[in-house]
């Protein structure tokens, strides 16, 4: 059968062993969503449990802390808990706090400590800008310059990461190394188990960005022996916008005193002895701040109960298949249309893609008009993200037929090549 027909993307769907949990989640409309890699859709089990939450506000009011179904004095550590096997870590070594960047600048805060030679930080230059943001400032905050401080590894093709370099660059004056684990636009999955062991060898810290890859790969951060990581929940896992970060930070490291300490990090049969001497929680616990956003937890709650049943295993292996299906199909109808492939094309690729093509900005308002959310990212970039939970072969297909009928007709010439506000 002919790979590029609407039957063979519905006979893959037909065979999908997680195709019921499309009903699970609301789908826009009218639309084809491609974006949930830069924000998730919406369950009805995260909405239960964001409307229960609310429920414990309007019914127990204060006491909401300590009674109901969800006591919301242990909501972080109980979420941490259920989120530690997404990325391979212990019950104790995993917090739901905070959001990507403040994770990032408590977990600088913690291990960045400069001294004699060792001064720099190791990143690379297709990180994340609020990742570099962030090392900049901690920089700044010992005195130090940035510009001499910060070492980003340069990529050969502006795209993926060779470790081989970054290895490279875990020189004697590397104090720290933050990398992406998912790098955010081309979807390159870095070898962390081999970075960390190089980091390990050298005695260097090392802690990585899980944005794209929480809830779209497996991680053994715990085995592997990665010193910390952290995450946003609203990508893969769903937990709506802004919905509350994480941090793993592995248990040989328990006892640090947090870089930046505030009272949710205390011991908490101990926080309301309200003591100016404070005793810290004694595993990850100890990394939080200050009074966490239970409404942006709750619904997490319900959200991640999915990832529990199913496990990262098959949902990977699903997401493969959605991505080779679309990388076939694009192969198959887009050739005559100068697209490029932004994405590694093996398994190291993540849960998105990324196509390249000169007009992407309006190519990507096209789509939009046509009902298919993907994202732009400058200067070339398209984004599409088939997620295993909700999205369809049928959708795969249905995206490339669009994408070719756009390019075609060149529909996409009645739009600015421009980038939206929020691209
Ligand atoms: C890789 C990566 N790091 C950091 C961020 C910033 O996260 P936040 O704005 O939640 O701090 C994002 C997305 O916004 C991201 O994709
Ligand atoms: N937090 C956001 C707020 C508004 C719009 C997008 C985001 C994203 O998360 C973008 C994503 N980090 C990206 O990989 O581009």
């Amino acid at each position: 059968m002919d790979i590029n027909t609407l039957e063979y993307a519905q006979k893959l769907d037909s065979q999908d062993q997680l195709a019921s949990y499309r009903q699970e989640f609301y789908l826009p409309e009218q639309k084809i969503y491609m974006d949930g890699n830069s924000l998730g859709l919406l369950s009805g089990r995260a909405e239960r449990t964001l409307l229960e939450l609310l429920d414990s506000w309007k019914t127990l009011g204060i006491d909401g802390w300590t009674e109901g179904a969800n006591p919301w004095f242990y909501m972080a550590e109980q979420l941490g808990e259920r989120m530690c096997t997404l990325v391979g870590g212990k019950e104790s070594e995993v917090i739901a706090t905070g959001s990507t960047t403040t994770n990032l600048h408590q977990l600088v805060s913690t291990f960045y400590k400069p001294s004699g030679k060792r001064t720099k930080i190791l990143a690379d230059e297709l990180n994340f800008p609020s990742d570099i943001y962030a090392l900049q400032s901690q920089i700044r905050l010992k005195g130090l310059d940035p510009d001499e401080q910060l070492v980003r590894v340069k990529s050969d093709d502006g795209l993926t990461l060779d470790e081989k370099r970054i290895i490279e660059a875990m020189t004697d004056e590397v104090a720290l190394i933050v990398l992406p684990a998912v790098l955010y636009r081309s979807g390159q999955v870095l070898n962390m188990k081999a970075l960390t062991e190089a980091a390990n060898e050298k005695g260097i810290p090392i802690g990585f960005d899980l944005c794209h890859s929480i809830g779209a790969i497996p991680h053994e951060l715990h085995d592997w022996g990665a010193d910390f990581a952290f995450w946003c929940t609203y990508k893969h896992l769903n937990g709506g916008p802004g919905s509350v970060g994480g941090l793993f930070i592995h248990e040989r490291h328990f006892g640090k005193a947090a870089g930046l300490a505030g009272w949710f990090g205390s011991d908490k049969t101990k926080q309301f002895d309200m003591d100016h001497k404070m005793t810290a929680a004694a595993d990850a616990g100890a990394y939080q701040i200050g009074t966490p956003h239970i409404l942006s937890l709750a619904p997490l709650i319900g959200s991640l109960e999915m990832f529990e049943e199913l496990g990262m295993e098959r949902i990977r292996e699903k997401s493969l298949a959605l991505t080779s299906y679309m990388l076939e199909c694009i192969e198959g109808e887009l050739s005559d249309y100068s697209f490029g492939i932004g994405n590694p094309i093996d398994s190291t690729r993540g849960g998105h893609l990324l196509l390249l093509h000169e007009e992407a900005a309006r190519i990507c308002q096209a789509l939009k008009a046509e009902g298919v959310i993907p994202d732009f990212r400058a200067p070339d970039g398209i984004r599409l993200a088939p997620v295993a939970l909700y999205n369809s072969f049928e959708d795969v297909w249905h995206t490339v037929q669009i994408l070719k009928r756009i390019m075609k007709d060149e529909t996409y010439k009645q739009f600015p090549n421009e980038r939206g506000v929020v691209a």
